[in-house]
């Protein structure tokens, strides 16, 4: 797992006074879009999260490609990130550690501290590597977007998500994003097909949302995302809420 995380920002935006938010969004989303689009190729994933912050899944990626992120970012945006990236089993774990190492140099918010690149990298991937689900909320056209207004129909994905995100932290250190529509993208420790139907009707006993999930593996976020959505496909053709993917779709 790769923090990126921008420096200082809190005090830019309002510096030398309250800069407009308009300026402010239009910024982070460029910088995510940019992240996503250095990140894609390569085969990682990055998710938004607060934008300040975003998270990205970069098995395969060495320090000289995050120097180069890092680099890329300083030339062109009136921010800098840093960059701490961290290597363990669960998510979680990595994602702490990366984090530590950014706390440990200084605050987010200390112009003394910008442009730190620290942590291990995962450089040798192997196909069993990374375990990613794409869950999404079976039929939401027919039963929110085509019935309710767009702000109760966010509120109700919200709600899945919610109660989605926070138990697949709690119960296995697993980190998931919201990615748009009805789509969550779950970035797992290696777990079993029950761990992903005990996910399912949890969301359905504390949300009262049906989930359907895909799972895929492989040796980057795309090999394993790419498969989990083809598993998705087969939840929509057979009408099953789980469908974990065989081998790993290689060279898609
Ligand atoms: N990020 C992302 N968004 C998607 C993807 N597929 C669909 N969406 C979004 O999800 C919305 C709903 O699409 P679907 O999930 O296909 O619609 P549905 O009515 O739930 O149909 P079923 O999933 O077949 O039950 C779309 O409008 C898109 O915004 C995907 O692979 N990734």
């Amino acid at each position: 797992m790769t923090l990126v995380q921008i420096d200082n920002y809190g005090p830019w935006t309002v510096t030398p006074e309250p800069r407009r938010e308009m300026d402010l969004q239009t910024l982070q989303s460029r910088l995510f879009a940019d992240v996503a689009q250095f990140m894609g190729p390569r085969d990682a994933y990055v998710f938004s999260t607060r934008y300040d912050n975003m998270i990205a899944v970069t098995n395969g990626l060495d320090g000289a490609a995050h120097a180069a992120l890092q680099e890329s970012v300083g030339n062109r945006y009136p921010v800098s990130v840093s960059l701490g990236t961290g290597v363990a089993e669960r998510p979680i774990d990595a994602l702490e550690s990366a984090n530590r190492l950014l706390q440990t140099e200084g605050s987010a918010q200390d112009e003394g501290r910008t442009e730190v690149l620290a942590g291990d990298y995962l450089t040798e991937t192997d196909p069993s590597d990374l375990q990613i689900a794409h869950f999404d909320v079976v039929d939401v056209t027919g039963k929110y977007t085509d019935r309710l207004n767009e702000f109760d129909t966010f509120l109700n994905v919200e709600r899945a998500y919610g109660s989605l995100t926070r138990y697949l932290r709690d119960t296995h250190g697993a980190l998931s994003f919201f990615v748009g529509g009805d789509n969550v993208v779950a970035v797992c420790p290696d777990l079993p097909e029950r761990a992903f139907v005990d996910a399912v009707a949890h969301v359905a006993a504390d949300a009262d949302i049906e989930l359907q999930v895909g799972v895929g593996r492989g040796a980057s976020a795309h090999e394993a995302g790419f498969a989990a959505k083809h598993a998705l496909e087969a939840c929509r053709d057979d009408g099953t809420n789980v469908e974990l993917s065989g081998a790993p779709v290689l060279g898609d």
